[in-house]
């Protein structure tokens, strides 16, 4: 056998570790965009500025000067001139406030003033599902994968990264203005425009995870593919994670929503930036292969072709993991949207804080990821973790669901057994792709599971806003929300938990039968 001389740029280990930590930078700065609004729920379905005090508790700026005013008539003090314009840190203020059907007096300190939105839920679950918008109705993360297979990682990566910074700059602008009460589409302006922008980044933020999802199968396959797919992930959790515990304090101490969206932006621009860099290990990359081949005669592989098409949609595995994905993640990622609120009106945590008990399910995960990942590449059993973690997300969701142990550190435990179970499913599905779908058609390939996966992103978000403000809302006799009883949404995403496990056993016994290696190690020693 001829020996190569020539290598690869991939063989070198640290040209391939630092093109995967490279792109998995751009990636997470898209992650922290897609949830840096999920801690700001609150903050956005409430009418005008809302007051946070010292003790981390918060309240409408609109009811607290009524509520000092009912203090002043109850002490016979004169009224103060106070207005919500004249509200900010430091102030010591004394109110009436009811406590247990009593009305009491109450001394607090203003630690922050911000502006509320005044949206509905079913609006913040639209603009929260806007992010497959585009992907789901324009068919955009399937063309997307057709351009990554004909035109390259290179183009297709600078494309999309352009396309979530633009998203990201039209979301900031709807955020930051004031529209007067205008309207757009039959909508509140802000809504639409915010809810556009997003979707023009959820465009490209998808079509990017494509992108990269190829970039790390070219870099890796043969070597570390499942560790080196964990820890992109892993890092795309950190975003999440950073966006679900910072987005609330910054919003706060500047005062408006619209200021982690820049933030985000801006770290976005960097992400663009470090693209760019990969791209130039790329053609050094693809130049090193054709010089492999020529030295060992090797044709250049056949480029991807419509038909090949046929061969995606034929198999059974491929629908199988398809399905798997849609159900797993219509239970994770849509849950997470509405996660910080559940926090707040079901285990009484203090708003400053309930971001960062679903901020532990990411965090969780980045440890986790690239550990079970490693367990796959080494010992394989991919098909059972799918079902492992099914079974896990499904029992949280149930938990979550009970009006049982309403405290916050059982949310604690739970949340900390959803992180496990967000690795475990990933960790295995991502690398199990390409023992199904050949390299070639690899891109197409990941591009219709996202597609599929987007309809969910879109669709649950909708129809969780919907439900909260028709089964969920709790309302006193003049009409103001009082609270929320979570049974009914958590009750909805128990049922994908449960579809997630009958598709997980199938998806085992498929492997079984057509023998596609996903209980098989992915390092062939
Ligand atoms: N190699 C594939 C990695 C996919 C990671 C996966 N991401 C998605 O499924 C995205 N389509 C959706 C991201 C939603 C926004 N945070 C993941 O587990 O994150």
């Amino acid at each position: 056998m001829k020996e190569h001389i020539q290598k690869k740029l991939s063989d070198s280990k640290t040209a391939r570790w630092s093109a995967m930590l490279i792109v998995s930078f751009t990636m997470m700065c898209g992650y922290f965009l897609t949830d840096v609004m999920s801690p700001l729920e609150n903050l956005l379905t409430t009418q005008g500025k809302v007051v946070y005090f010292t003790d981390d508790t918060s309240m409408s700026a609109d009811s607290l000067i009524t509520k000092v005013k009912l203090f002043s008539a109850a002490s016979a003090l004169s009224e103060p001139e106070l207005a919500v314009e004249k509200l900010e840190e430091g102030m010591n203020l004394k109110y009436m406030d009811s406590v247990d059907g009593i009305q009491t007096e109450m001394e607090k300190t203003v630690s922050a003033v911000a502006k509320g939105e005044g949206w509905s839920s079913t609006e913040y679950g639209f603009f929260s599902g806007a992010y497959g918008m585009i992907n789901v109705f324009l068919l955009m993360l399937f063309f997307g994968g057709l351009i990554l297979d004909k035109m390259g990682i290179r183009f297709t990566g600078t494309l999309s990264c352009g396309l979530m910074l633009a998203g990201a700059l039209i979301k900031w602008y709807a955020l930051s203005t004031d529209f007067g009460g205008s309207m757009l589409f039959g909508m509140n302006m802000q809504v639409a425009l915010a809810s556009v922008g997003f979707a023009v980044f959820g465009m490209g933020a998808e079509i990017t995870g494509i992108t990269v999802s190829k970039v790390i199968v070219k870099w890796f396959t043969g070597k570390e593919l499942a560790l080196a797919m964990g820890l992109q992930v892993a890092m795309a959790r950190i975003g999440t994670a950073i966006a679900l515990g910072v987005s609330l304090p910054v919003a706060r101490m500047m005062g408006a929503v619209s200021y982690p969206v820049l933030f985000g932006a801006i770290a976005l621009c960097v992400g663009f930036v470090s693209y760019m860099v990969y791209c130039v290990m790329d053609r050094k990359e693809d130049a090193s292969e054709v010089a492999v081949r020529q030295e060992a005669g090797e044709k250049e592989e056949e480029g991807f072709r419509m038909a090949d098409l046929k061969q995606i949609f034929g198999s059974r595995g491929f629908w199988l993991i398809t399905l798997l994905c849609l159900m797993f993640y219509a239970g994770v990622f849509p849950f997470l949207k509405f996660a910080t609120k559940l926090m707040i009106f079901k285990y009484g945590v203090p708003e400053s804080f309930a971001g960062l008990i679903p901020a532990l399910l990411p965090f969780g995960t980045i440890l986790l990821t690239p550990l079970f990942g490693s367990l796959y590449d080494r010992i394989g059993k991919g098909a059972t973790l799918m079902l492992i973690g099914s079974v896990m997300l499904t029992v949280v969701h149930i938990l979550f669901t009970l009006p049982v142990l309403d405290y916050w550190w059982f949310a604690v435990i739970v949340m900390v057994v959803l992180g496990i179970a967000f690795s475990l499913v990933p960790s295995a599905m991502w690398p199990s792709v390409p023992k199904i779908i050949p390299l070639k058609q690899l891109g197409s390939a990941y591009a219709i599971i996202f597609y599929i996966q987007n309809i969910g992103l879109m669709a649950v978000p909708w129809l969780i806003g919907w439900v909260i403000d028709r089964f969920a809302t709790l309302r006193d006799a003049s009409g103001t929300i009082t609270g929320y009883d979570y049974t009914v949404p958590m009750a909805i995403f128990s049922l994908f938990g449960l579809c997630a496990i009958v598709i997980a056993l199938m998806l085992r016994s498929e492997d079984a039968k057509k023998h596609y290696g996903l209980e098989e190690a992915n390092i062939k020693k």
